[in-house]
């Protein structure tokens, strides 16, 4: 990438209450101006208030309940001894799948409704264009799907919105030109071209070197940059004895991978990232499939990404 122009990157904090998996932490810690800094309201983010400033117990703060339950529920066949424990995972999965029905079931009133209209096409990487599998590195997508999602982007505009890096979502497991890419959960966007707006200041004008055109590069958390760095060597190093931890960096953010832990192994986990980033009040946690995920206090997020790059495209 040639970086053309460079701008201040935005980190505010508001004292209000958010979502529980978030991490308690008092928001005048998060209060951070650089100097000369130029914030946009939009990335403004509201942070819980502790009376403490500091996290609770890891059990105590709920992040055990998080991480057993953090993968949505899989239809599993009955097995031979486990009745109850089957027909419960049957309860949940059906729940589960009333909140979030398959695409799939709906086509035809989906390409209903898409008549007349512009589309444009928003996938996630993990789980949904690979599968979920042990080892993060080896999450490689078929050649049908490469094929089947290379055919679509001819037709709208395609883009992959991940929590992995962005480089290794394109180069090491996409490889398509001609789509648009979010990494580190949208905190690092490839997108179209576009007019400049007040709202996106953070915009950089860059050259796609493997698509070999013009590019619009947006990274709402740049100056996290080496603080993040720090972080994923501080969680490797924290976490190197545990059997099956894995820690992976994906620029804007780290992720901690408990998979392959031992179950009786996972508050060990929990422990060690909590006790890293209780040093680091700006940055917060979140929960994934069986992944703990550490990134900045700001007001963005895949959704964000997506509503940036419809702008971007014009619609
Ligand atoms: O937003 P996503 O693209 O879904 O990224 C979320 C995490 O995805 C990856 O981890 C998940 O997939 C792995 C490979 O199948 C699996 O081993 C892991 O347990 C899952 O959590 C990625 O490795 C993480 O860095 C992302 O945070």
């Amino acid at each position: 990438m040639d970086l053309k122009s460079n701008h201040t990157a935005p980190i505010l904090a508001d004292p209000a209450p958010i979502s529980k998996s978030r991490l308690g932490v008092h928001s005048s810690l998060l209060a951070y101006s650089p100097p000369g800094a130029v914030f946009s309201p939009n990335l403004f983010l509201t942070v819980p208030r502790k009376k403490t400033g500091i996290l609770d117990d890891v059990r105590a703060s709920g992040w055990l309940d998080a991480m057993k339950s953090s993968s949505p529920p899989h239809k599993k066949t009955r097995e031979f001894n486990n009745e109850l424990a089957s027909a419960d995972t049957d309860v949940a999965y059906r729940t589960w799948m009333v909140k979030y029905p398959s695409a799939l079931t709906s086509f035809e009133q989906i390409t209903n409704f898409a008549k007349g209209k512009r589309m444009a096409l928003f996938l996630d990487y993990d789980g949904t264009l690979s599968p979920i599998v042990d080892n993060p590195d080896c999450a490689f997508m078929s050649t049908d799907m490469r094929a089947a999602v290379e055919k679509v982007a001819k037709y709208f505009p395609t883009a992959i919105i991940s929590g992995r890096s962005r480089d290794k979502v394109v180069y090491e497991f996409v490889g398509l030109t001609d789509l648009y890419y979010a990494g580190s959960h949208g905190m690092d966007i490839m997108g179209p071209v576009r007019q400049f707006s007040d709202d996106h200041a953070n915009c950089i004008r860059s050259t796609d070197k493997q698509q070999g055109k013009e590019v619009n590069l947006f990274q709402p958390a740049s100056e996290f940059l080496p603080m993040i760095d720090e972080v994923f060597n501080s969680l490797v190093n924290s976490t190197k004895e545990i059997k099956g931890a894995k820690v992976e960096n994906n620029k804007f953010c780290v992720s901690v991978h408990y998979r392959n832990v031992d179950e009786k192994n996972w508050t060990t986990v929990a422990q060690r990232v909590h006790d890293v980033i209780r040093n680091y009040p700006r940055l917060r946690l979140t929960h994934g499939r069986k992944v703990l995920e550490v990134r900045p206090v700001i007001n963005w997020d895949k959704g964000k990404a997506v509503t940036f790059l419809l702008e971007s495209l014009g619609a």
